[in-house]
């Protein structure tokens, strides 16, 4: 299983919950990625722990202030983004877009969709791996394994009907080895969670917990 751990906007140390996962990701032989803020991403590739970006945008160099651009985040270290996250959705030109600025600065990819029906529309795009969340969940106590297991299993069997290379994962809610070995069992090869280790009093032994079954 692959834990990507999201820090999204939160007041969290990028640094310590990066040091954390490298030293958790050795130690386990688990893989484990920190996708930081776009500024954050140098500081977090430099503690060696693998590192992606959250988003980046469609386009390629030239005059778009504001955009985050693939090269950028590869030249900062990343080797991976995060892409039409439910906090950021992204056009379906923009997404294929922003594929292929991916592909251009070899980073991996992993397109989020809501439910298992936008699961297959974006595995049709062909990025390396597609994550189902649901919203409602996200940032809530209930892991999606638990509370909704069906929308894993069917996102699952969305994704392979199209494209059966694409890596299916899973997150909202998740927090605990349990609820990472549950995913697991349904079907998805990743997790993606953000609150549980940014939120965390301890980030450590959080991301300790959550490998605690894959060893
Ligand atoms: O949106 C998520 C990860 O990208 C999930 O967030 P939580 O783990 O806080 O539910």
């Amino acid at each position: 299983m692959f834990i990507l751990v999201n820090l999204k906007a939160y007041p969290c140390d990028p640094v310590e919950v990066a040091t954390a996962a490298r030293d958790v990701a050795d130690d386990s032989g688990v893989r484990i990625a920190v996708a930081p803020q776009a500024a954050h991403l140098s500081q977090v590739a430099d503690t060696g722990v693998e590192t992606w970006a959250q988003h980046v945008s469609p386009n390629d160099y030239g005059s778009h202030t504001g955009s985050t651009l693939a090269e950028a985040v590869a030249e900062a270290g990343a080797t991976g983004t995060l892409l039409n996250h439910s906090e950021n959705r992204m056009k379906l030109a923009d997404i294929d877009a922003s594929l292929d600025a991916a592909g251009r600065a070899d980073l991996e990819t992993c397109v989020c969709a809501n439910n298992p029906e936008q699961i297959a529309g974006v595995t049709a795009l062909g990025p390396d791996s597609v994550a189902v969340e649901p919203p409602e969940l996200i940032g809530g106590p209930d892991p999606v394994s638990d509370a909704d297991p069906d929308i894993v299993r069917n996102a699952v069997e969305a994704a392979a009907a199209v494209d059966d290379d694409v890596d299916v994962y899973c997150g909202a809610g998740i927090s605990t080895g349990d609820d990472v070995a549950a995913a697991g069992d349904l079907g998805a090869t990743g997790i993606l969670l953000a609150s549980g280790v940014a939120k965390a009093d301890d980030p450590r032994a959080a991301l300790e917990d959550l490998v605690a079954p894959l060893r």
